[in-house]
């Protein structure tokens, strides 16, 4: 692959059921979402310069290799291993990063060091690279952009590398890596979701390596196979809210209070279950009795995620505007304002989702009407890239 210009894409995803409980061991029901990230790596021209542009949050650096080459002895790890305190501490000196920075761009350009220095570290000498990665996926707002960015960069650095195969034939428009390469790239993505969020359970990376439908528990991936069609109505509250804070609010909310919370948890942990058992129940098509079921989870889930803590008044007004069109919804992700998923029956009349659609953005939300499923982390070819994709990539 060495010297050859790549172009990786990862999806978003949608957590059905289980966000926040699956940090604490719960099982999580996650799916691929047809919003991406997009990744174009090419060797820079200049020989010593490592360049990042990162255009949705505005960020665009550079570094001399030879500065970068001086924090090698404390990297160059040779399987997916946590970063560690002093790890993060040097990458915060060199990138003039504050200590307990929950920044987005800081973020971003830790976990870009931590696994560029750890994959590329091992190489007689740290790669020069222009790297692009830009986004469909709105930046913060629960549809997993931190696991598809470290995904995606992952896939690259470790391609350009070489430690994984550049699986692309002539004519072929996207190529997937095998399984084991596969485990390797969601084992390091992993250590770049702890770097921006502190505690991740890892369901996440895992849906932006694998896509399609998962269920995930305490770092055992399950593919749910033929899921039947499920129509989403996904809408986000455009609040800005923080995985890394929400995540550590849960925590503090379960050691204040574990007798309340822990049942909580245990309760959306049978609602995950329940869903799978639902689904996997009606391969040949839901009706009318699976769907109500599927609504009544919905809604007492969401009660739950108000009880430990990250709810948000633009979250209940979502789901008070769905439920005056008869419409059930819930938040995914981790909340605090950010995205909601609402479910759609297939019978629906389109002028009621029309009008709920219309009220939505009304307050401000942004809405799609999403299919679910996608697939997971894949090499692409610079002609399979849409239109959209190739601008934002080029002209950044
Ligand atoms: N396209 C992107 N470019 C740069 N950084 C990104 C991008 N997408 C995500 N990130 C990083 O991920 C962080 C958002 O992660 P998080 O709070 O977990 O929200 P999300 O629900 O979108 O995963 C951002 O602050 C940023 O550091
Ligand atoms: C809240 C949580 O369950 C999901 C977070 O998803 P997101 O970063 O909000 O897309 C945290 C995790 O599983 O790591
Ligand atoms: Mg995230």
């Amino acid at each position: 692959m060495a010297g050859k210009e790549l172009y990786v894409s990862a999806p978003g995803k949608v957590i059905l059921h289980g966000e926040h409980a699956v940090v604490h061991g719960k099982v999580a029901l996650a799916v691929g979402l047809n919003l991406r990230t997009f990744l174009r790596l090419k060797p820079s021209r200049d020989k010593n310069t490592m360049k990042i542009n990162l255009p949705n949050i505005g960020a665009k650096l550079s570094w001399n290799i030879s500065d970068l080459q001086t924090l090698v002895p404390s990297f160059q790890e040779c399987e997916p291993v946590s970063p560690s305190p002093e790890q993060l501490d040097i990458l915060k000196t060199f990138a003039g990063v504050s200590s307990g920075t929950k920044d987005t761009e800081s973020l971003a350009i830790l976990a870009f060091l931590y696994l560029y220095l750890s994959i590329c570290g091992q190489l007689r000498r740290l790669p020069s690279l222009e790297i692009v990665v830009w986004s469909q996926l709105p930046t913060g707002a629960g549809l997993g952009s931190s696991a598809a960015y470290s995904v995606s960069l992952v896939a690259a650095l470790l391609t350009a590398s070489e430690k994984i195969s550049y699986p692309a034939q002539d004519n072929i428009e996207t190529a997937r890596w095998t399984q084991n390469e596969l485990t390797l790239v969601n084992g390091w993505a992993f250590q770049g979701e702890k770097v921006i969020h502190g505690n991740p359970s890892g369901v996440d990376n895992a849906v932006g390596t694998w896509g399609g439908a998962l269920r995930y528990q305490a770092g055992q991936i399950t593919p749910i196979e033929r899921v039947p069609m499920l129509q989403i109505l996904l809408t986000n509250t455009r609040v800005p809210r923080s995985t890394k804070t929400l995540v550590a609010g849960v925590k503090d909310k379960l050691l204040k209070y574990p007798n309340i919370m822990e049942p909580v948890l245990s309760s959306i942990n049978a609602i995950s279950e329940e869903c799978q058992r639902v689904l996997q129940a009606a391969v040949d098509g839901l009706s009318k009795e699976h769907y109500s079921v599927l609504e009544e989870l919905i809604d007492i889930n969401q009660h739950h995620l108000n009880v430990i803590g990250v709810g948000h008044p633009s979250l209940d007004r979502l789901c008070q505007v769905t439920a005056s069109h008869g419409l059930h919804s819930k938040l995914t992700g981790a909340g605090g304002g950010g995205c909601a998923i609402t479910l759609l029956q297939p019978d629906i009349q389109p002028t009621v989702v029309d009008a709920a659609k219309q009220q939505l953005s009304d307050c401000g939300y942004q809405c799609w009407e999403t299919s679910i499923g996608a697939p997971g982390v894949s090499l692409q070819s610079s002609s399979s890239l849409p239109e959209e994709v190739t601008r934002s990539l080029n002209t950044a």
